[in-house]
């Protein structure tokens, strides 16, 4: 029996055995591979790939949703995922949908600055758990930029899915989901046809390819079909459960990795005050996000450290082979993307915290790279991710001085199916008041 850190375990267990390993888990062999060429195959962007699907038997099914054949996360049916995936990418690349989703951010961030400068007032104790307050931002974003409604309700209960109780709680969430769902069918219908519409996701998604929305088309320029409502739910489902955790977590690494280091934090402020100015009441523009180059580089070489989603499944549909190793249809592979990351033959000195690595070379080699995953399932949400971290990180550095409370410890984390930050310690003091 194992007790520790799972990722840990992973990664030391490929560092023992090389690129490709079998394990048994029970009478099941699942293949490991911590190999970028051989991971090359398996992530090959095209739908003739022999591995479109993650999981055998997605775990919501047990509980009674059928999603088979519906959204994406967890959809087995390739064409009906092909048509989901469409209008969902396309739906949060839209300028429109970012734009409103970067002052989204920036309203829940000033809610947030509210509560700590109240606590600051009252107690006069600088030191926050910023794991608890950054899932909470991340929980309030991802149900308003959804569904429009503030997470006062959702997220309460999305941060119960996790306990013993998930059962009940997903099925409240599938009734809540379907209820807004027909809601807002019939608040759009009787908003007039020249007033703009709100950019969350549950409107685009209502009216992508009718006459209220965004036109939608299929490879070779046909329109796709508007989508329905088992359709809608299960995206809203899917955008719920795969951004909350993965943002957070990958915010939370990131700021620890920042913290850690002084000259990088120093570089920090020196950007965040070069690029948005040092006076705390004006307000951030969505057009600095792409000044925040360093920034940016910082996220990225924290998740090439710590990836949040360090390994992955993957199952090959046919009888096949990588190099000289052949297997049979139905195989699952293990996909162990943390490892691939501290390769000496595509990053040298990989276990150090170097963000100027992304800075140096903008043409990182895609197989060594893999935070969002790859393939034709790579994340549809990465836009969004890398954003909403941005924004905040930013927001954060230009509002307070940040210094860890134990600066020596280790990360406070544990692998559930992604690595999460489990306690982020910091003394907040505001700035430039
Ligand atoms: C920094 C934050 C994020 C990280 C690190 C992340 C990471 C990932 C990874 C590793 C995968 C699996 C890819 C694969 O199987 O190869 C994935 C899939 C997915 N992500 Fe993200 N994600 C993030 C944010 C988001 C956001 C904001 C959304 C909202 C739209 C999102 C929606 C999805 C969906 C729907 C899938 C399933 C795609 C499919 O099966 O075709 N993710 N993500």
């Amino acid at each position: 029996m194992y007790y520790g850190d799972l990722d840990t375990l992973f990664f030391n267990l490929q560092k023992k055995y090389g690129g490709l390993y079998e394990v048994y888990n029970g009478p099941e062999r699942v293949i490991w591979i911590g190999d970028a060429k051989l991971i090359k195959k398996i992530h090959i962007p095209s739908t003739k790939t022999n591995f479109p699907f993650r999981s055998r038997k997605p775990w919501v099914d047990e509980v009674g949703i059928k999603t088979t054949g519906k959204g994406i996360f967890f959809n087995r049916n390739l064409e009906s995922w092909k048509y989901n995936r469409r209008i969902l990418s396309q739906t949060v690349a839209l300028p429109s949908f970012l734009r409103q989703f970067f002052k989204t951010t920036e309203l829940v961030f000033e809610e947030f600055d509210g509560y700590i400068g109240n606590l600051l007032n009252v107690n006069k104790n600088e030191e926050f758990d910023l794991s608890k307050w950054i899932v909470r931002i991340l929980s309030e974003l991802s149900s308003r930029s959804t569904t429009g409604r503030p997470a006062y309700t959702l997220s309460s209960y999305y941060n119960r899915l996790s306990s013993k109780n998930s059962k009940k709680n997903i099925q409240w969430l599938n009734n809540y989901l379907t209820d807004l769902i027909v809601n807002r069918r019939k608040e759009i219908a009787n908003i007039p046809k020249d007033q703009v519409l709100s950019h969350d996701i549950l409107t685009l998604l209502i009216c992508a390819n009718t006459e209220r929305g965004p036109q939608f088309n299929k490879p070779g320029d046909e329109p796709d079909e508007p989508m329905g409502d088992d359709d809608i739910k299960q995206n809203l489902y899917d955008v719920i459960i795969a951004s909350i955790d993965s943002s957070s977590h990958t915010i939370l690494i990131a700021l620890y990795h920042i913290c850690k280091c002084p000259a990088v934090k120093s570089k920090v402020y020196e950007e965040v005050d070069r690029v948005l100015g040092n006076d705390r009441s004006s307000p951030m523009k969505y057009e600095d996000l792409e000044k925040l180059t360093y920034i940016e580089a910082c996220i990225s070489e924290s998740m090439r450290m710590l990836p949040t989603v360090p390994v992955i499944f993957k199952q090959a549909n046919n009888d096949d082979n990588l190099g000289d190793f052949k297997f049979k249809g139905g195989q699952e592979f293990f996909i162990n993307y943390h490892y691939v990351h501290h390769d000496e033959t595509y990053w040298p000195d990989p276990e150090s915290f170097k963000p100027e690595r992304f800075l140096e070379n903008k043409n990182i080699d895609k197989i060594s790279y893999m935070p969002f995953g790859g393939g034709i399932r790579i994340c549809p949400g990465r836009q969004m991710g890398l954003n909403s971290a941005k924004t905040l990180i930013a927001l954060i550095f230009k509002n307070y001085t940040v210094n860890l409370v134990e600066p020596d410890a280790p990360l406070k984390k544990s692998y559930i199916w992604a690595n999460e930050c489990d306690e982020l310690k910091v003394y907040l003091r505001p700035r430039n008041n």
